[in-house]
């Protein structure tokens, strides 16, 4: 794990040559005064050269500033090689995210995902920048104490690693015991962070239902689960201070006890002694410090983790080895024996067969659960069919370029998108490089001009969290003008269900009049001017086309439709539990 982290660093050369010269100067620098010290006790205070030792308290000054001057270099580079990383690392998973099929989404948890973007991205960022430097510069100054006491008396030495079992010891049960614990603390993150997700996505439904102390009561338990699992990660790490403390002290115990007798013995000198000291207590700081980040280390392995398992989620659907890009299209639709199941056991379309002719409008109707939806998203190819082939203008849709197919397609769904940003900016989405005249002359088709004008700021009105300030059939007019601004020669509508004023209802009729105008459309209908006016009329049931034709033919078929559309014409809306005669759904 930690060599894919370093290729995902990937750290420029010559920085890194950099930034290790300077932590080496700054760890030599740090071992500079209890020496001075050293020197300063034996020659110059206890030979009385009081009038020298103005001069140690210079050098100790003199490399005190380096060692600060190097730290902050190196400590500065290495953030900015972490935060380089970091900003290519975001970049790739939002990339990567971005590949993955639509089928991924129906099951993937929005939240986890977020909060493996930001978070643990996050704590990548200290392992990259601040946990590297410390654990280099705090290893390279307990090897320098090291050498330099067993250099000065290798008897003092020895006793100074009677403690270094015990700190090895500390540091592997440390580590074994928080990388799961903190692998457990990031799960639970992602939970909380996907009940937040949620709740506040569906906030409308949720104070609609009067769920506000249900959803409060899911929360505050994962909440709590996190305090637990934060007490149960804190338990570890807040043990690791005192011990080192008092190992050390141990340490400085044992060498005041053994240097002393050396000192009175003759065999060292105070100044050795008293640098010995010095050093023990310098220990402290960079033991205690690698065990943190040993801390950070495990953190990191466990966000490197979570981070790696979405590098490596595959999209289910992608460009073919060989795929080209559809030419322009001129509109022949043809699905040949498509089959489907989005879990390989229940069959949601069986045996479908539909050509659909350049500028021709098909109108697809049937109960809820019939499988519309589902038909149109195999167009897009959001999902692909399990049996047959769809193409267009002849050309099989599995063979063609993703990105050459869906810049081709116009397609509104019912539950239309609108992203919290101005009416200008929402209708250019799919065509940023549009003109403000264009923006205009698409919003004038799609029926929205005069609305938009009306408000206040006009097309830079800026319209909230998924469009909420504005109205469902504005919202459609607003999809229906983003279309019209891409002008494609294909289109597929899901027709609104809900039930709309008068007003809105003509201007939205007006509107989609406009926009399927000279293209080939597939619509879902749910209205009777939809219905009449289709080319052909497809009849779904069970995932089966049950009827097919125009509306008269299937009139005088005096079939499942012409009793459909009796009822029809009596609620003015299509009974979504009317029985086709297809069946009972697939599934
Ligand atoms: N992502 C999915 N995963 C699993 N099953 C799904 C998924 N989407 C839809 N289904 C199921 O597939 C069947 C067909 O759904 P589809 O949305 O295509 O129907 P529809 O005719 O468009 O219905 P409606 O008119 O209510 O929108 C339904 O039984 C539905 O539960």
């Amino acid at each position: 794990m930690l060599y894919k982290l370093w290729k995902l660093a990937r750290p420029s050369p010559v920085l890194l040559l950099l930034t290790g010269f300077l932590i080496i100067l700054s760890a030599v620098s740090g071992l500079a005064s209890p020496w001075i010290i050293r020197y300063a006790v034996d020659n110059l205070i206890l030979t009385g050269r009081v009038h020298l030792l103005w001069m140690a308290a210079m050098a100790i000054i003199v490399f005190s500033l380096l060692q600060t001057g190097c730290t902050f270099a190196a400590r500065y580079l290495a953030e900015y090689m972490g935060q380089s990383s970091l900003l290519d690392l975001r970049n790739k998973l939002y990339r990567h995210l971005n590949q993955l099929s639509f089928s991924f989404y129906d099951s993937a948890r929005t939240g986890d995902i977020m909060s493996r973007l930001t978070v643990d991205t996050n704590i990548l960022n200290n392992f990259f920048g601040f946990a590297a430097i410390n654990i280099v510069t705090n290893s390279l100054t307990i090897l320098g104490i090291i050498i330099v006491l067993f250099y000065w008396n290798w008897q003092l030495g020895l006793a100074f690693l009677l403690i270094t079992p015990a700190v090895v010891h500390g540091i592997n049960t440390h580590a074994g015991k928080v990388q799961p614990a903190f692998s457990r603390l990031h799960r639970q993150l992602g939970k909380m962070t996907n009940i937040l997700e949620e709740s506040l996505t569906g906030i409308g439904l949720v104070k609609l239902t009067g769920s506000e102390a249900y959803e409060l009561e899911k929360f505050e338990q994962q909440n709590r689960e996190y305090l637990l699992t934060t007490m149960s990660v804190l338990k570890i790490s807040s043990l690791w201070q005192p011990y080192v403390q008092f190992l050390t002290t141990l340490g400085i115990a044992v060498a005041m006890w053994s240097g002393g007798r050396a000192v009175i013995e003759g065999s060292i000198t105070t100044g050795v002694l008293i640098g010995f000291i010095t050093y023990m207590g310098m220990l402290v700081r960079p033991i205690r410090q690698t065990g943190r980040m040993v801390n950070v280390v495990a953190r990191s392995l466990a966000a490197g983790q979570r981070i790696f398992e979405v590098l490596n989620w595959e999209p289910d659907i992608k460009d073919a080895p060989d795929a080209y890009p559809l030419p322009p299209v001129k509109g022949h639709v043809c699905y040949e024996n498509v089959s489907f199941s989005y879990d390989g056991k229940n069959q949601i379309l069986e045996e479908i067969n539909l050509t659909v002719e350049p500028g021709q409008m098909v109108a697809l109707v049937g109960p809820t659960g019939a499988g519309k939806t589902t038909l149109i998203h195999l167009i897009d190819r959001f999902y692909d069919p399990v049996g047959g082939s769809i193409k267009i203008d002849g050309h099989d849709l599995k063979r063609v370029t993703l990105e050459s197919l869906r810049r081709q397609l116009g397609i509104v769904l019912q539950d239309t998108f609108i992203f919290n940003t101005t009416i200008r900016e929402n209708i250019a989405y799919g065509k940023p490089s549009a003109t403000n005249d264009e923006v205009e002359r698409a919003a004038r088709l799609a029926q929205i001009h005069d609305f938009i004008i009306s408000l206040p700021m006009g097309y830079d009105t800026a319209v909230g969290t998924r469009g909420m300030t504005l109205s469902g059939g504005e919202r459609q007019r607003i999809a229906f003008a983003r279309v019209l601004l891409t002008n494609p020669r294909l289109l597929i509508l899901d027709e609104a269900t809900s039930e709309l004023d008068a007003q809105t209802e003509a201007a939205l009729h007006k509107a989609i009049h406009e926009v399927i105008k000279n293209r080939t459309v597939i619509i879902i209908a749910h209205r009777l001017w939809t219905i009449q006016n289709a080319d052909k009329i497809l009849v779904l049931s069970g995932g089966r086309i049950v009827e097919s034709g125009s509306h008269q033919e299937l009139l005088r078929l005096d079939g499942n439709y012409s009793r459909f559309y009796d009822l029809f014409l009596q609620n003015k809306k299509l009974p979504d539990n009317f029985d086709f005669g297809g069946g009972s759904q697939a599934k």
